[in-house]
């Protein structure tokens, strides 16, 4: 049997049915309905698959769950966003797939050993084998954090929160650096390949590129952690860290699961990204509530129309990166900016007071002044700079001009 932290976790026979990276489901066997017993089951391992056994709990007047030590939720009542998630039956993949999300999480079967040819010529419906990249790097990411869960559990997490060093202030660098330049607010990239562009850089020494993005007069800077994908770690992230740069940091990262935002803090992120193309309305609810506790800053990323407006309806989301790059096919079209902040949908962001970010294929200023024009107050910037040979010159070059003064 799988360990799992249930410690910190109580709750009662009107609890979600989905949260932090958990399912709980209401036990089909006949213990009457209003009995604290559930079956819990993570995300990771739906339906059919090993019941962890049946975890009962004390029975709990209201509805309330606790994350962290001392500090305790109480989730409303009747919100129409969770009704969904409530109904006997309704599982990961299906409450998903209500909100249109395309991105299944991993069956339990997993994909099968070897693969037979290129993505295009699998069959649309073979419920076992990824359907495009980001399934096929949310089904990796999936084994991949059962396996981190199980070295370091939730628990002993939680115990190093106190030992890490305060999350800076994300949003604050950008809009100081937007009003100092006048141009979007940078977070660059530390990135050396990608799953669509390959190795961008051979040479890749993660705090001198930091260092050089810092002095080059990035405001923030983006870490990714992804290993298998992106040749990223959290060993990069906590190198850069502990260097002395003082730019905020963003974990780049594919989170399915909240236990991944504990671990990021731990390793010193400032801010985290949620991807809503994989993750439900709730789990993004929660997963900025539990941001918000640890003092991290949630970049909600969106890439079409459907996905910014169910993120609209999200109360608490101060972030939003518009992601120019479809994650599915790899497509860039920086169109797609100026796209999801036209209209109505833009007067409702600029409303809400949400800072948007432009992220992906920005080459040059025409680039950065097309997206700033359509009303982005900061920008997410990878293969431009990283592959030259002096990034902070990479950033005068994309800019046109130097903006570390
Ligand atoms: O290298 P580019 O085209 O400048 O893009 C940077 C960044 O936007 C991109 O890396 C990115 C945006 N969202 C992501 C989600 C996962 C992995 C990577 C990304």
């Amino acid at each position: 049997m799988e360990s799992m932290n249930l410690m910190s976790l109580r709750a009662s026979s009107t609890a979600p049915r989905s949260i932090a990276g958990f399912s709980f489901q209401q036990s089909l066997n006949p213990i009457p309905k209003n009995s604290a017993f559930f079956r819990l089951i993570p995300h990771t391992h739906m339906r059919n698959q090993s019941f962890l056994g049946q975890v009962s709990f004390p029975t709990v007047k209201s509805q309330q769950f606790e994350v962290k030590d001392g500090s305790e939720t109480t989730i409303p009542e009747g919100e129409a966003l969770k009704a969904k998630e409530w109904e006997v039956g309704m599982f990961h993949n299906e409450v998903a797939a209500t909100q249109g999300i395309k991105i299944r999480r991993r069956p339990p079967t997993g994909p099968p050993q070897h693969y037979v040819g290129p993505f295009e010529f699998r069959l649309q419906n073979e419920g076992n084998t990824p359907r495009n990249i980001l399934e096929e790097i949310v089904w990796n990411k999936d084994v991949e954090v059962s396996r981190m869960k199980e070295r370091k559990s939730l628990g002993v997490l939680n115990s190093l929160l106190d030992k890490v060093q305060p999350a800076r202030d994300f949003i604050g660098a950008l809009k100081e650096a937007n009003t100092r330049t006048g141009f979007p607010g940078l977070i660059a990239e530390v990135k050396k390949a990608s799953p669509s562009r390959g190795v961008l850089r051979e040479n890749f020494d993660p705090v001198q590129i930091a260092k050089a993005y810092e002095k080059g007069g990035a405001a923030c800077l983006s870490v990714l952690t992804d290993e298998k994908y992106f040749q990223g770690s959290f060993e990069n992230l906590e190198a850069i860290r502990s260097s002395g740069v003082q730019c905020p940091l963003l974990c780049k990262e594919f989170v399915i699961d909240a236990w991944q935002i504990y671990y990021a803090r731990v390793k010193g992120a400032d801010a985290i990204l949620l991807i809503a193309a994989i993750l439900p309305d709730l789990d993004i609810k929660y997963m900025t509530k539990i941001c918000k506790m640890l003092g991290l800053t949630a970049l909600v990323e969106v890439h079409d129309e459907k996905e910014m407006d169910r993120v609209l309806g999200i109360e608490g989301i101060e972030l939003i990166g518009i992601n120019n790059r479809d994650l599915g096919t790899f497509k860039v079209e920086i169109a797609n900016t100026k796209k999801l902040l036209e209209g109505e949908r833009g007067q409702r962001i600029r409303d809400k007071g949400i800072m948007v970010v432009g992220e992906s294929g920005l080459f040059t200023p025409a680039d950065i002044a097309y997206v700033q024009e359509a009303g982005v107050k900061a920008v997410l910037v990878g293969e431009s700079i990283v592959k030259q040979d002096d990034p902070s010159a990479g950033i005068a070059q994309l800019f046109g001009k130097d903006i570390s003064l």
